[in-house]
């Protein structure tokens, strides 16, 4: 109870809840940049709902992301991911961790940008790489060479995910650390945009 680091945290976690108000906090970047796993800590901090966007499209589907894409292709699973975007975002707050092209797609980021506070997770090449190739569900990474896939898609989304609102260096340190990072990113946008 009279812990200071946990006093230290309450603190951050009102402070954090005040500066988010009503709005949605959405969570964008790479495939392993951390925002399902850091995104429900956050959430649990903040206490507001936790969504995750690929795990919403599959349960309205009932189809994994891998069979969407085989059985419809890329472009209507972005179709889709737009529909259920801009569904979620209606109202809030909720925190949405999204896919990991959702913000790319320039009618689901118009969703995202009306949506409420848009947090960019942003890893470099050896992190993301050894968080993603430890598993094969990530469809646009079945590829001759996934790592070589994953450097491109960095080259060609970066330039986009930095139109977030606010960004977060996703690293090797504690999911909490990431979370509580988040947190202080949503105080200072706060604080500055008042100054
Ligand atoms: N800070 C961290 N430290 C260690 N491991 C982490 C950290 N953040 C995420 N991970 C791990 O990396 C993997 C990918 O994380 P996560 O699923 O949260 O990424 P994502 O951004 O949601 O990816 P996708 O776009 O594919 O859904 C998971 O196994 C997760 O446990
Ligand atoms: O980066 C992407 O384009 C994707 C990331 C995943 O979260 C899934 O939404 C899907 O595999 C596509
Ligand atoms: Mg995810």
């Amino acid at each position: 109870m009279n812990d200071p680091v946990l006093i230290v945290a309450d603190s951050l976690r009102d402070r954090a809840r005040a500066a988010l108000g009503s709005r949605n906090l959405i969570l964008v970047g790479l495939m392993g940049a951390g925002k399902s796993s850091v995104g429900r800590i956050v959430a649990t901090q903040l206490g507001i709902p936790f969504i995750d966007s690929d795990a919403e499209i599959e349960r309205v589907s009932r189809m994994s992301i891998s069979e969407l894409f085989a059985a419809y292709g890329e472009d209507e699973f972005r179709a889709l991911e737009g529909r259920v975007m801009k569904r979620l975002l209606k109202g809030g707050p909720r925190l949405v961790s999204t896919g990991g092209g959702a913000f790319i797609n320039d009618r689901t980021r118009k969703h995202i940008k009306r949506g409420g506070v848009s947090v960019w997770l942003k890893a470099d090449l050896d992190v993301l790489w050894e968080r993603v190739n430890k598993r094969d569900t990530r469809p646009l990474l079945k590829t001759e060479n996934p790592r070589q896939t994953l450097e491109n898609l960095m080259n060609a989304r970066y330039p986009i995910y930095e139109q977030a609102d606010l960004t977060v260096i996703s690293r090797d340190v504690r999911k909490e650390v990431m979370a509580e990072e988040v947190l202080r990113a949503v105080i200072d946008s706060r604080t500055e945009s008042a100054a």
